[in-house]
């Protein structure tokens, strides 16, 4: 029934109005599905390979699909097997990870379509658990995502005693309201970055300040606890020539980065930090692990690459206590699904997250839903953004 006859790709726009590809897989049954690549801008040195769209579908159509053809979407490892066979390398490099995934996210939900089951009910079985992700909101921003901003590249807001999905989305977009009110009454002026998050001329210090104090005041609103949390995305601060994270005039070397990242998390009792050090320095992530790992998620991204190799790595030195999901960054949603197990059993926990650039596609959300994850990362407004938390509250509302 869920034999596939049909593979077509196409370019589409993502959010930054880039060109990705969109995969579209049909099965003998009519069972049909659709998937879009989503791309970085601070992507890790060890992810898996984004092509040109156009080259990466070129490529694809001559090798991965007539691969495809007569597999059973239903067996995503098979499917996944069969984008690995046509590509020939260990990064995807030959057909390019955007054509991967969007494929492999396609298969997922045409299987899905076929068995008539929600998209998180067919990844993750009858014997899921009934936790809801925590939705981590980019409420400012800067680093890659927008020019003149702050050093830091997120500050998330993290509702973390929400007692729904749908109570903790709506703080968030509070929260994304509340700084824009906090801005404004400073007289600062500010436009987005590549997520939606405010994109202000600040100094991290004052973002820290506007941050806790819209945190502050929508807490106060909604009556449960809402904390905040950071991607550093420390690898683009990080300047290997120097060896020090460079924040425009000053740098502070590992050892300072590492006093200075544990003293935010006591300082502002974060509940989250991503990436607070450089993507090779395992050591220095295992040490600020060890000061604060008791209190705080630190969560390897550009660290892990969502490769269960890397994964092993930083488990075997106590480099993190939380790793972020991304599909696109190893390639199919199997070696997703990998990194997620590796995780769990060793006590990590995982948050799903999106890229800065985006489409419509959902599959995160059922990819958070499916592997019980604790939290996921996909914005806070804008459409792409939405497009996830929507899907999240539907299917919380069981309405998928
Ligand atoms: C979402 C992120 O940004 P990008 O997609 O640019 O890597 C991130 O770093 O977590
Ligand atoms: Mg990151």
């Amino acid at each position: 029934m869920t034999r596939i006859t049909s593979v077509s790709l196409r370019r589409v726009l993502d959010s930054r109005g880039n060109p990705t590809v969109e995969a579209d897989v049909l099965t003998e049954s009519g069972g049909f599905g659709r998937g879009a690549a989503p791309s970085g801008a601070s992507t890790g040195e060890y992810e898996a390979i984004e092509l040109p769209a156009s080259e990466s579908i070129a490529k694809a159509r001559e090798h991965a699909v007539p691969r495809l053809e007569g597999v059973y979407a239903g067996d995503q490892r098979a499917v996944d097997n069969a984008l690995r066979a046509a590509d020939g390398t260990d990064d995807f490099s030959a057909i390019g990870a955007n054509s991967a995934v969007a494929i492999s996210m396609a298969a997922a939900k045409a299987a899905a379509d076929v068995l008539g089951a929600p998209l998180y009910q067919h990844l993750g079985g009858a014997f899921r658990g009934e936790n809801f992700p925590i939705p981590l909101g980019n409420v400012v921003g800067g680093g890659e995502h927008a020019k003149e901003a702050t050093h830091i590249q997120e500050f998330l807001a993290a509702p973390v005693g929400a007692p729904s999905v749908s109570e903790a989305v709506f703080a968030n977009a509070a929260v994304h309201a509340a700084v824009a009110d906090v801005l404004d009454e400073r007289g600062v002026p500010a436009a987005k970055g590549d997520e939606g998050a405010w994109a202000p001329p600040i100094s991290d210090a004052d973002a820290f300040e506007v941050v806790d104090e819209a945190v502050d005041r929508v807490e106060d609103e909604v009556g449960f606890e809402i904390r905040f949390g950071l991607d550093m995305a420390a690898a683009e601060l990080y300047d290997d020539d120097r060896e020090a994270y460079v924040y425009g005039d000053e740098t502070k070397s590992a050892d300072e980065q590492i006093e200075y990242v544990a003293g935010l998390v006591d300082e502002y009792d974060l509940a989250y930090v991503e990436d607070p050090l450089d993507e090779n320095d395992y050591e220095a992530f295992a040490e600020l692990t060890d000061r604060v790992g008791d209190r705080t998620l630190i969560c390897g991204d550009d660290l892990f690459v969502t490769n269960v190799e890397r994964l092993q790595d930083g488990i075997d030195a106590g480099a993190a206590n939380s790793i972020l999901i991304k599909p696109n960054q190893i390639g199919t949603l199997s070696d997703a699904f990998d990194a997620v197990e590796l995780a769990a059993r060793n006590g990590y926990e995982t948050v799903i997250s999106h890229r800065s650039g985006e489409t419509e596609d959902t599959t995160i959300a059922h990819l958070a839903v499916a592997t019980d994850a604790g939290y996921i990362k996909t914005g806070t407004v804008g459409g792409e953004r939405t497009a996830k938390l929507n899907e999240l509250v539907r299917i919380a509302d069981d309405a998928v």
